[in-house]
């Protein structure tokens, strides 16, 4: 039998997973369940090298079945393993999780108090978790905070400009995608020290996007706050907005928090902008319709924009790093945002832009850019390996 880990990163309508040996940063397997609850329910499931394996056909209701269809079909095609443990990523660790933290019923129970603070992620989490401890009682749960990472940053980036009460009652500024930029700050201080040690700005560019201002390994400031909806736009999330938009929809336009809550997550960003054409960076790079055109042209403004305001937060910047879909294959993104950002002392090279390479900036840049895909996957599974390690120690 061999041990293995498994590491979910349950969405609103995803479940994303991968399986781990004991050691080693290549996973064994890694897939998703996509449209959880839709007609069209599909799973894909690639090994290490990123073929795909076959699987058995699918329709899960909800995200207890989804878990159960993924370790059928993990069974299927691992047959002679064990489950030590499984990492789970969780959107929300509120002011109390800066590390992870094994689950048991005080934790869920805390961590179902910060489900209104993040209503479309964190009761998704939370059932992924509750799923996989009734399909495995005895194996440990350790679950991954995304706002971990930037509980280092100061005061004046984690409150907001309201009466002092509502921060006490936990209206600030969390941040997200920390365990992304936690596997970027590790593979930089792996590759790159100096630049670790200095001053970076991770652009964390998927379906999802913010970045986050990073000196000397902590988070500094981040373009996400209260909510995974402020900052940069993003696939189908409206970004930063001018918070007299919600009184206006709410007073004038009758809409309930419902619908605006729709609205702004599932229905603006890209979406929104290319008219309802796609919330894909790659539909709209290939359509060319002038709202697709412009829907790029906001998303590119308003990461030079925030570029501008993490770089200050730091007293500038020595290094830029991309990662997330958009930000390890569109060279047409990065090329625009670069070129942008030639007053802060970035000289693009478009050559290496062009194939992708690790450093995209000239040798003569004072900026250096890089291109270093991200792996939230490894950072957790690294988590439940820690957690053993510890557990065999005692
Ligand atoms: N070659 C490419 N060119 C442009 N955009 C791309 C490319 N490959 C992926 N993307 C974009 O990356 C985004 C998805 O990013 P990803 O990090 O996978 O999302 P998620 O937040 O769901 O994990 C989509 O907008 C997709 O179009
Ligand atoms: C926090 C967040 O926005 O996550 P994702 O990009 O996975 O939706
Ligand atoms: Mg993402």
């Amino acid at each position: 039998m061999i041990g293995v880990i498994l590491t979910l990163n349950a969405g609103s309508s995803s479940l994303k997973f991968a399986l781990y040996g004991e050691d080693g940063d290549t996973p064994l397997a890694q897939g998703m369940v996509d449209r959880i609850g839709g007609n069209e329910a599909s799973l894909s499931l690639k090994d290490g090298a990123g073929n795909a394996l076959p699987v058995a056909d699918i329709s899960p209701n909800d995200h207890t079945q989804a878990l159960a269809v993924v370790l059928d079909n993990l069974r299927q095609a691992f047959p002679d393993t064990e489950l030590r443990a499984i990492g789970h990523r969780v959107v929300h660790g509120g002011t109390d999780y800066a590390q992870p933290v094994l689950v048991d019923q005080t934790v869920l129970s805390k961590l179902d108090k910060l489900s209104p603070f993040a209503p479309l992620h964190q009761p998704h989490n939370l059932a992924g978790i509750r799923a996989a401890m009734e399909a495995f009682p005895g194996v440990p749960q350790i679950a991954c905070f995304d706002t971990a990472f930037h509980r280092t940053h100061p005061w004046v980036n984690d409150a907001f400009a309201l009466p002092r009460d509502l921060y006490d009652r936990g209206v600030r500024r969390y941040g997200f995608h920390g365990l992304s930029y936690e596997y970027i700050t590790g593979e930089l201080q792996a590759s790159a020290p100096l630049i670790a040690a200095s001053r970076v700005v991770v652009a964390h560019l998927g379906n999802g996007a913010s970045m986050c201002a990073i000196q000397n390994g902590r988070s500094v400031a981040s373009t996400m706050g209260f909510s995974a909806l402020d900052g940069l736009p993003m696939g189908t999330r409206c970004g930063q907005l001018d918070p007299g938009v919600l009184l206006y929809l709410l007073d004038q336009e009758g809409m309930s928090s419902d619908a605006i809550a729709d609205m702004l997550y599932r229905r603006s960003g890209l979406l929104g902008l290319s008219g309802g054409l796609s919330n894909d960076m790659r539909t709209l790079e290939q359509s060319g319709t002038p709202e697709a055109r412009q829907a790029i042209e906001y998303f590119v403004f308003r990461i030079q924009r925030e570029l501008g305001a993490m770089a200050a937060a730091m007293g500038g910047i020595d290094g830029l790093v991309f990662c997330g879909g958009i930000g390890e294959n569109s060279r047409l993104i990065r090329a625009r945002i670069c070129e942008r950002t030639e007053w802060m002392g970035l000289e693009i090279d478009h050559a290496r832009n062009d194939e992708n390479a690790r450093i995209i900036s000239s040798d003569i840049s004072r900026v250096t850019a890089m291109v270093i895909p991200t792996d939230e996957g490894l950072v957790i599974v690294r988590a439940a390996r820690a957690h053993l390690a510890q557990e065999n120690a005692t």
